[in-house]
């Protein structure tokens, strides 16, 4: 589905993605974790094409995208949510879902466009209200944006980029500024739309509790190199990773 090949980005003197490479298959639900500037973010922003590779390639079902702009990979297929939210605070949850299903369905490729269509076509509506059922929010549906919950507001987030019907999804951090219950409840809906979409998802998170509980595959991350990949049990006793991320007691604590 997804195959980096010895991408390497830098910023000056800073190394962010180090000779990365790495085969993302078709369904899977991966992780990315490392410490903080490990250049985690930045291989989402590569993938999705907000930056350009200094060297290596980016393969994404059969098609090279690592030249390709952002608007072009999303029409190949990948979407990404934000780690900070980008919803439309003056817009209702179904508007906003609307919004970006009339954006994606014009192929018009910016949100902002989308607000000059006046009324959404029944298409539209069917599609928004399935996007609502399959975020579980149809009761918030005529809620705006900006008085939803935090955690509420990272699902709209997540809804926004499904409405572009991607076959690959980037989460950026989906529980960032939760508590722990409503960490765990985020993920099992992002599990279950990962089972019921058969989608791909790569997330990027800092919840180790969520990682190992949720992904099939994590790839650790150490100065923008790629420093183990592998199931959670084999990161989990990776000593290269106990040593530069987990620290001891990790295992026995999970055990
Ligand atoms: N646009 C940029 N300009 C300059 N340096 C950057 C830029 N983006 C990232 N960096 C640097 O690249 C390195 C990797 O950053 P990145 O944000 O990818 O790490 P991260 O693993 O996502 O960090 P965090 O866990 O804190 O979100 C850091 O040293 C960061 O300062």
């Amino acid at each position: 589905m997804l195959t980096m090949t010895n991408v390497t980005k830098a910023f000056g003197g800073v190394v962010a993605t180090n000779d990365f490479s790495a085969h993302f298959t078709r369904g899977s639900l991966s992780a990315i974790i490392g410490p903080n500037g490990a250049g985690k973010t930045t291989l989402f922003n590569l993938i999705s094409g907000k930056l350009k590779a200094d060297a290596g390639s980016i393969v994404f079902d059969g098609k090279d995208i690592t030249r390709l702009s952002p608007k072009a990979i999303v029409r190949c297929g990948i979407g990404r949510a934000f780690q900070v939210s980008s919803i439309f605070p003056t817009l209702t949850v179904a508007e906003s879902l609307a919004a970006a299903v009339m954006a994606h369905q014009g192929q018009m490729g910016s949100l902002a466009t989308s607000f000059a269509t006046p009324r959404p076509t029944s298409s539209i509506k069917q599609r928004t209200a399935e996007l609502l059922e399959m975020l579980g929010m149809e009761s918030r549906a005529y809620t705006l944006a900006r008085h939803l919950p935090h955690g509420d507001q990272k699902l709209l987030d997540i809804g926004l980029a499904l409405a572009l019907e991607p076959r690959l999804l980037l989460l950026d951090e989906p529980t960032a500024g939760m508590g722990p219950e409503e960490r765990l409840l985020m993920m099992e809906r992002v599990h279950h739309l990962w089972q019921r979409e058969n989608i791909t998802i790569i997330f990027i998170e800092h919840d180790m509790d969520i990682v190992f509980a949720r992904a099939q595959t994590i790839r650790v991350l150490y100065y923008g190199a790629l420093l183990a990949q592998g199931t959670p049990d084999y990161i989990r006793n990776h000593q290269g990773v106990i040593d530069a991320y987990l620290g001891t007691g990790f295992g026995e604590a999970e055990a």
